[in-house]
């Protein structure tokens, strides 16, 4: 009998790739071949790789940008070519079914898969789709979204509301194995911050001009992106890393209150924890204004707070931080009211219908 085939696509951030780390070992369980194409170098690479069973291939990749740069030159070159490799390698292990995640890398990947009749699922985490996902809708079955008020921003059929995601990790975390983690002695609330997988430079420097003030208050662990620690800041209250994996887990489940960005996956995940957020959305300049809509969402529900970039300094950012956790348990009782159930099987089964029937 024919062992069934999915391959996966996404990449450029973590948010890309989320989603499948949830969903790979449920395809594994069940006896599936999985291959993934990312980008050569990307962040898919690196949380990728630790999964054996994944056979992983990367390809050339250009970005595509939204502003003036020379590189914008080259990138055409590189994204033909990503393409012909993606068309090369699909045509090679006949997956029955490709899902994508969108990112600049899951364009040739839909293309390839197109080309040779493989049907293509998409997933779509923000509110508004993204760039890579509305040249590849086109070529899809359809498209899972996170959020129900997506489906205004597709075209007719094709959507698919699913809601959101979680790894199956994030639900098995230990708050007292996150206090050794940090090395937290103090009983004073712990307050994580996270600038999305990517860090977010204008967020640390805040946090560190208001660091005096919060930590009275707090013990701060601050996830702050490649490059973004400062050493001589380290101390009992004030913990850094670039970016955490296995702990991540643990260092939720510890958490009293979050600041964050407003990426889709991260801010679903402090909702399933219940975690009350104060979220900084990147701009509009920074990206494409999707993290204003998720943040506006969620500030309506009455999830989380907001702070706008335009805005931060570090008495707004300490003043904002402080009046989340002292009104903490309205935003839980907002949260427990939340309906959504975590999809992972319901996306399974979808990804399952959309494959090719079974060859025998
Ligand atoms: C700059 C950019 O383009 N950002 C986009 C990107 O953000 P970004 O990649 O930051 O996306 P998300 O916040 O959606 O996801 C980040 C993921 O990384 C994980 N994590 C983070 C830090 C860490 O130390 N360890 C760790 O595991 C989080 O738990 C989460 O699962 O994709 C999101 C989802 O499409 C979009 O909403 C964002 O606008």
């Amino acid at each position: 009998m024919h062992k069934k085939k999915i391959m996966f696509t996404g990449g450029g951030s973590a948010g890309h790739v989320t989603v499948n780390l949830a969903l790979i070992p449920r395809f594994v369980e069940e006896g599936w071949s999985v291959d993934y194409i990312g980008s050569e170098a990307g962040i898919e690479r690196q949380l990728i790789a630790p999964l054996q069973e994944v056979k992983y291939y990367g390809i050339a990749t250009g970005k595509l940008r939204r502003y003036l740069d020379w590189q914008n030159v080259k990138d055409p070159f590189k994204v033909v070519k990503g393409a012909f490799q993606a068309y090369r390698i699909i045509r090679k292990e006949k997956p029955d079914v490709l899902f994508s995640k969108g990112g600049f890398v899951s364009v040739p990947v839909v293309l390839g898969a197109k080309l040779n009749r493989v049907p293509v699922l998409i997933h779509e985490s923000d509110l508004t789709p993204g760039l890579a996902n509305r040249i590849a809708i086109p070529l899809a079955t359809g498209v899972c979204t996170t959020f129900s008020e997506t489906e205004q921003y597709l075209p007719a059929g094709k959507a698919r509301y699913v809601g959101a995601v979680i790894r199956e990790q994030l639900k098995q975390g230990n708050a007292s194995r996150g206090r050794s983690f940090c090395s937290f002695s103090s009983s004073k609330p712990v307050l994580l911050i996270m600038g999305g997988s990517l860090g977010a430079r204008k967020i640390n420097q805040a946090v560190r001009s208001a660091l005096g003030r919060l930590t009275e208050r707090f013990q701060i662990v601050h996830l702050c992106g490649k490059g973004q620690v400062e050493p001589s800041l380290e101390s009992p209250y004030y913990r850094q890393y670039e970016y955490i994996n296995e702990e991540l887990p643990d260092v939720l489940a510890m958490a009293d209150v979050v600041i964050s960005r407003a990426g889709s996956n991260s801010i679903f995940e402090f909702l399933y924890l219940r975690k009350p957020m104060l979220l900084i959305p990147l701009t509009k300049e920074q990206s494409r204004g999707d993290q204003l809509l998720n943040a506006r969402a969620f500030q309506q529900a009455g999830y989380s707070d907001v702070l706008f970039e335009e805005q931060m300094t570090a008495e707004t950012l300490a003043s904002s931080v402080e009046a989340l956790y002292a009104s903490r348990d309205k935003y839980v009782e907002r949260m427990e009211q939340d309906e959504r159930k975590d999809t992972l099987s319901v996306l399974f089964q979808m990804i399952k219908n959309t494959a090719k029937p079974s060859r025998k």
